[in-house]
């Protein structure tokens, strides 16, 4: 139960929810309580009728009230049953909201190593399946076990007054029915997890398949995935037959357990009768009612114990997550004004989980307003700057000044809302393209969603849509063109008008045409901000105040474009072979 009190504190924030929620649940046990009582008294009344006879008009209002009684009580039980269900469970479900927002919360702080250490799918489980396991132990589990308490205490109180050799027998399967339901929720458990395990194997097969669907036509391999699919959803079904036939044992063993009970209180109670040791038949009743409103509580006793063991296990893996502290930490609580003089001073970097050395003393600096290009063969090292600069990792040795300031000391709010990042890959979200722009500024408005959208030279392709700016975007915007989706991704960081933007080669799907244009548009959004291009193109380069050329993560070159094409090395090289392409294609 350690791993389970890191919830105590929600049960702290609801803990008039709950309160409320034990005291129905006695109240309403104690009202569904009086049933077999009345059924027992009206026993008595036909019995007294039968044995000294009387006058019916008597009898028959003393069983009207009786009636009477067991139908106010039930009613009032089924309200107040009602009302259990709505404060306990519902404490369930937001405090299974609360540990979701925890979980998804510490999530967000977490770095991208974090995130290349851990698999998705794995992510994903403990923010769902664990914490609906964790759910099941705030919510049912303790609603049942406090039922059951309140139940049990109460009943046995009742049985014991009215006959304790009945009461004896009568409650004797009860343990081994909890025994039972115990052994097999565990089973049920057991195969459950692996239930789940291959639905998700399978949907993630099937997922990775639609996604891939371009790809499986052009080879033809329809076939192939077919097989690969059935062979897969046949194990799942063997998976969930095996579970059905545990779980098909659960109900017939309740009933017969209930059953035996039900006989054993027959035939006792039918002994005690013949012996005169219980005076009325109506006892028998009441504990047939008795041993029939037990055995579902006590058989919840074996359920809610594998509840409980679920719950901590789920709990426990849900906690390993939330104790990691994020390697990037905010060291500066007070708010940081980033200017965009930004110096690199001999840094070096390797990636943890692969032990690249991506930068390996990497210097340079620029001012404010200034835009930096950096080329250089792939994998030289160019995203990693500019991961570095927005704090994506913390650099091994030197430093990287930003006015002057470690970045590390300044506010990482601060610093990430200053930087406009147009990354390699875009990414677009499920959503309209007008709600893709505005994820860089949430203030914005349509007008101001034009204007960045014109900027990127994108406005007019997103026009020629029948529902333009309101176009949904399918999963990573697979209506859009890549050229279409890059400039989408530029329109995005330009509408943020940060201090600091970043482009990771995202001009690389556009054709040279379109990307003289963006540049100029550039130009001009970038007055009075830090720019820095990475690219392959000459063409993305040339107008930048500073050239950087890298060669793995190092600076080999180091210039502006006039300097650089009168220097023997890869800048010239690369100049004078994308001139002569640019000469061919006009030819052709
Ligand atoms: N997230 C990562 N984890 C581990 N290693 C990485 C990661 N990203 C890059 N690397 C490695 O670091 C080196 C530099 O990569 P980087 O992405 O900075 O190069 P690049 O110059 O931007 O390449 P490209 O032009 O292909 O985009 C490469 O050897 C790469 O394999």
């Amino acid at each position: 139960m350690k791993e389970l009190q890191h919830l105590n504190k929600y049960f702290f924030k609801y803990k008039t929810h709950l309160v409320l929620g034990v005291i129905i649940t006695i109240v309403a046990r104690i009202f569904l309580l009086f049933t077999p009582r009345y059924v027992k008294k009206i026993f008595i009344i036909i019995e007294n009728y039968i044995k000294d006879g009387g006058a019916e008009t008597t009898i028959k209002s003393e069983l009207t009230v009786a009636i009477l009684y067991i139908i106010g009580a039930a009613i009032i039980g089924g309200i107040l049953t009602f009302f259990m269900r709505q404060t306990i469970i519902n404490v369930s479900r937001y405090i299974e909201y609360d540990l979701k927002n925890e979980v998804y919360g510490q999530y967000q702080k977490l770095s991208l190593n974090f995130y290349k250490k851990n698999r998705t799918g794995d992510l994903m489980n403990r923010i769902t399946e664990d914490v609906s396991r964790v759910r099941m132990y705030v919510g049912p589990a303790i609603m049942y076990s406090i039922n059951t308490f309140t139940l049990f205490v109460i009943v046995i109180i009742y049985m014991l007054n009215a006959s304790p050799k009945l009461t004896l027998f009568t409650v004797l399967p009860l343990p081994i029915l909890s025994v039972i339901i115990y052994k097999l929720s565990k089973e049920i458990h057991k195969r459950s997890t692996i239930v789940q395990e291959y639905l998700s194997k399978l949907s993630t097969f099937t997922q990775e398949s639609f996604s891939g669907i371009s790809v499986i036509k052009a080879y033809g391999i329809e076939p192939q995935t077919s097989v690969n699919f059935k062979a897969l959803a046949l194990e799942s079904k063997e998976k969930q037959i095996d579970l059905t036939k545990v779980q098909a044992w659960f109900f017939p063993m309740m009933i017969l357990l209930i059953g035996a009970s039900n006989l054993l209180v027959i035939y006792i109670g039918g002994m005690q009768y013949i012996n005169g040791e219980i005076e009325s038949i109506g006892t028998i009743a009441e504990f047939i009612i008795y041993v029939n409103m037990l055995t579902w509580p006590v058989a919840t006793v074996g359920w809610v114990t594998s509840i409980v063991q679920q719950a901590e296990a789920s709990q426990k893996r849900i906690n390993e997550f939330l104790k990691i502290e994020p390697e990037i930490k905010n060291n500066c609580e007070t708010h940081s004004e980033i200017i965009g003089n930004i110096a690199f001073k001999e840094v070096y970097f390797t990636y943890d989980d692969t032990n690249i050395q991506a930068l390996k003393g990497i210097s340079f600096d620029i001012k404010e307003g200034e835009t930096l290009a950096i080329l250089g063969k792939t994998g030289s090292g160019k995203s990693t700057i500019l991961d570095l600069i927005g704090r994506l990792y913390d650099i091994d040795k030197g430093s990287i000044l930003i006015n002057g300031i470690e970045i590390s000391q300044l506010n990482l709010t601060d610093l990430r809302n200053s930087i406009g990042y147009v990354p390699q890959d875009a990414f677009l979200f499920s959503d309209s393209i007008k709600t893709n722009i505005k994820f860089g500024n949430q203030n914005a408005t349509d007008e101001d969603v034009i204007e960045a959208a014109k900027h990127a030279q994108v406005h007019k392709n997103i026009i020629k849509f029948s529902k333009g700016y309101n176009t949904i975007l399918g999963e990573r915007g697979i209506t859009l063109s890549g050229g279409q989706k890059q400039r989408v991704s530029i329109a995005r960081a330009i509408i943020k008008k940060p201090k600091i933007l970043l482009f990771d080669d995202c001009l690389s799907a556009v054709d040279t045409e379109t990307e003289e244009k963006i540049l100029k548009n550039l130009n001009k959004v970038s007055k009075g901000r830090t720019a820095i291009i990475v690219s392959h193109r000459v063409s993305s380069a040339k107008n930048a105040n500073k050239i950087i050329v890298l060669d793995d993560g190092k600076i080999v070159q180091e210039g502006n474009h006039d300097t650089l094409v009168n220097i023997e090395g890869y800048y010239k090289h690369l100049y004078e072979k994308q001139l002569s392409e640019t000469a061919s294609n006009t030819e052709q």
